[in-house]
């Protein structure tokens, strides 16, 4: 390990859709957390960790920060807040291309109860014109005591390094946390399950919307035919949502299926037969349980 070696933790926190996940997936330069225009699509407190030469950098994605409406919703704010505690840097992202409002000064408050660095990230900077940016940085300077501040667009791919040198800058010294070669610490058939569910949140925006939870029921590697063999379950609340699920003669499904198994093929790096099954459980969101059986907010 090299003499001055930098290791720890950075959050990513920002209302809901500001594209927290895009950018860890920018960051990372491969897909692994999901992303979709239905907000509050990320459920789980997620580890990535990115590693190069110098340093290990440890990236926590958060649920959004909003107003609980059930037990799933409660869990996902618990998430947000724990995120904040111990953790050597917090990013905060505000959408560029909206009004700074409400929600931004909410979550600009709760980190001024954290003892991290700062860093605001004016997130979108593709959507845009200078005017607007700089206009964007004049209120979100108001927002906070920032220790830096980056323009970046996770789309395009602009000033997504610059943010990582910030955040090399302000990370402490210290030894790799994780395995030289980790890039997320969630169970392969985590990832999985949720590659399924942005599919169906990408297919269906507001017609089912949080109703869904996903299972990897099994999951089998064929070394011989280099071919993983992936059975899951989409659940989900109403009989109604699962006739929109499958679709006409499955239409619906089928479509679902083929999206999803072109992303894990990448994921994967192999073949990938997938096997998707439908079923109602009445309630599951109100069921600690069952959101901890589905590993989602802070059952992980
Ligand atoms: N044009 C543009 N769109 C972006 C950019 N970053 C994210 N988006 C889009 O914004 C939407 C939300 O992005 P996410 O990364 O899922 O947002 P999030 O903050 O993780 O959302 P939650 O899970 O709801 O908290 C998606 O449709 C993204 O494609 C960007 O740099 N430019």
């Amino acid at each position: 390990m090299p003499e001055h070696f930098k290791s720890g933790f950075v959050t990513l926190v920002g209302r809901p859709n500001a594209g927290k996940s895009t950018l860890l997936n920018a960051i990372m330069g491969k897909k692994i957390a999901i992303t979709s225009n239905t907000v509050q699509t990320t459920r789980h407190r997620f580890r990535a960790v990115y590693t190069k030469d110098d340093y290990q950098m440890i990236i926590v994605d958060t649920p959004g920060l909003h107003k609980p409406h059930d037990a799933l919703g409660e869990e996902l704010n618990v998430s947000a807040l724990k995120a904040l505690e111990d953790v050597d840097v917090v990013a905060m992202l505000i959408d560029a291309s909206k009004p700074v409002g409400r929600g931004d000064e909410w979550v600009a408050e709760q980190l001024r109860r954290s003892r991290a660095k700062k860093i605001c990230v004016l997130s979108k900077t593709d959507l845009v014109n200078p005017d607007q940016l700089s206009r964007q940085r004049e209120a979100a300077e108001k927002l906070g005591d920032w220790d830096a501040m980056v323009g970046l667009s996770s789309e395009t791919g602009k000033n997504v390094d610059a943010f990582i040198e910030e955040v090399v800058f302000l990370l402490p010294e210290g030894p790799a946390w994780f395995p030289l070669d980790m890039e997320t610490d969630q169970p392969i058939e985590v990832v999985v399950a949720e590659f399924i569910r942005e599919k169906i949140l990408r297919s269906f925006h507001d017609e089912v919307p949080h109703a869904i939870g996903v299972q990897v029921e099994e999951m089998e590697y064929d070394r011989k035919k280099d071919l993983h063999r992936i059975f899951a379950r989409i659940y989900v609340e109403r009989d109604s949502q699962k006739g929109i699920i499958i679709g006409k003669r499955g239409a619906a499904i089928k479509q679902i299926g083929t999206e999803a198994r072109e992303d894990l093929e990448q994921l994967l790096g192999t073949r990938v037969f997938l096997d998707l099954s439908v079923k109602v459980k009445k309630n599951w969101r109100r069921d600690e349980n069952q959101i901890r059986r589905f590993g989602y907010g802070e059952g992980l």
